[in-house]
């Protein structure tokens, strides 16, 4: 097959989805809905169109601690089950509508009890809204609950994380401001996990560099990196035929510890200066073992369809390294091996087989 694959095909491929959050979701007209049910009068408009606007273009500032200020509004009205477990369902639905089969969807309990929830209501409410969602719309998720790297509640969140890991939560993570809050941190809720036998990501290598992957990996123990897009500052001769890998870059390769990299939300808060330029494109052809994800739809104004489509465009992907980024994710998720052997073999693959064929048939 010669031709690239086109958007509407990719959106016909089963895709696996590992970062995303929650609060980076959700549907302007629901935001517009909630606000109002809730008294929330803090949205800069209350047009959906206009609003989706607003957040793209407030979320394209090249910093990420501005980036982070948009969360006020979707968090702001995420403050009830109700519309927790709601914007959780049309999670579900919307991931479902776009191909993806598996996702992993992140948020933050500790935002979410502003109006009185226990951080155990808030889990229940989103884990009902996406068992419902996955029912309904044929689509498996699991969720990582998130602490915020500048408060002081990880090991809160860890526990929460662990009380509920066999009804729907799969893992663990810290998000927010990276520069000036280091992973270690939270070395007590990290080691508290590892005794615990459960899984986590951390956000690292986005806002920061080197040292936040560093301690990410050796002082933390993670098991796959949220962006680590700066690994790429320790390998050297980037352009040329065998570029050479610093001792981390070569530990991170060695150990296929899994890249979780969002194109279009590094471009936005200056992690990369164009998805042309992202490191992306060398880790690839380096075989790290990397996976292509959206971070928040919403601000970044992309579905995991499109991320592929500007891979696509601008690398000239082929169904080849749609897949090959599709079974990375599959094998880095955080649920049994059982289980993504299942979906690999069962449903990637032959998935993957049929647009091959398709695109084929319809070339001839
Ligand atoms: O790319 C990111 N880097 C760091 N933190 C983020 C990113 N996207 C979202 N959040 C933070 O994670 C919280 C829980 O979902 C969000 O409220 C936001 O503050
Ligand atoms: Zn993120």
């Amino acid at each position: 097959m010669t031709g690239q694959p086109t958007l509407e095909a990719i959106r016909r491929a089963p895709k696996v989805l590992l970062h995303d959050h929650l609060d980076g979701g959700l549907r302007p007209e629901t935001i517009v809905d909630l606000a109002r049910d809730a008294g929330y009068d803090g949205l800069p408009t209350t047009d959906p169109g206009n609003l989706r606007t607003w957040f793209t273009e407030a979320s394209d500032s090249g910093s990420l601690e501005r980036y982070l200020e948009t969360f006020q509004h979707t968090v702001g009205v995420m403050q009830s089950q109700e519309a927790l477990r709601r914007v959780a369902y049309e999670c579900a639905e919307d991931l479902a509508k776009d191909g993806v089969v598996y996702a992993e969807v992140r948020y933050a309990p500790e935002l979410h009890t502003r109006t009185g929830l226990s951080l155990d209501q808030v889990v229940e409410a989103v884990l009902e809204g996406f068992a419902e969602g996955g029912r309904d719309h044929g689509i498996r998720v699991g969720t990582l609950v998130t602490a915020m790297r500048h408060q002081a509640r990880s090991m809160e969140i860890a526990e929460l994380a662990v009380r509920y890991r066999d009804a729907g939560v799969v893992g663990f993570d810290i998000a927010g401001a990276e520069a000036g809050y280091p992973p270690t941190r939270h070395l007590d809720a990290f080691e508290y996990l590892q005794r615990e036998n459960a899984h986590f990501t951390i956000h690292a290598g986005e806002a920061f560099g080197l040292p936040s992957i560093w301690q990410a990996i050796q002082w933390c123990g993670a098991d796959r990196l949220g962006h680590g897009v700066r690994i790429v500052d320790d390998i050297t001769d980037r352009d040329s035929a065998a570029p050479v890998l610093g001792r981390l870059a070569a530990y991170v390769r060695d150990k296929r510890i899994p890249l979780e990299m969002c194109p279009t939300s590094n471009v936005q808060t200056g992690a990369a200066k164009s998805i042309a330029e992202h490191p992306i494109g060398l880790l690839r052809r380096l075989h790290f073992r990397v996976t292509v994800n959206t971070d928040n739809r919403l601000m970044s104004g992309v579905s995991l369809s499109e991320e592929f489509a500007k891979l696509v465009a601008a690398f000239g992907y082929g169904w080849d390294d749609l897949q090959w980024f599709t079974v990375n994710a599959m094998k880095s998720a955080f649920i049994g091996f059982d289980e993504r052997l299942e979906l690999i073999n069962g449903v990637i693959k032959p998935g993957f087989a049929q647009l091959k064929w398709t695109g084929t048939r319809t070339l001839t």
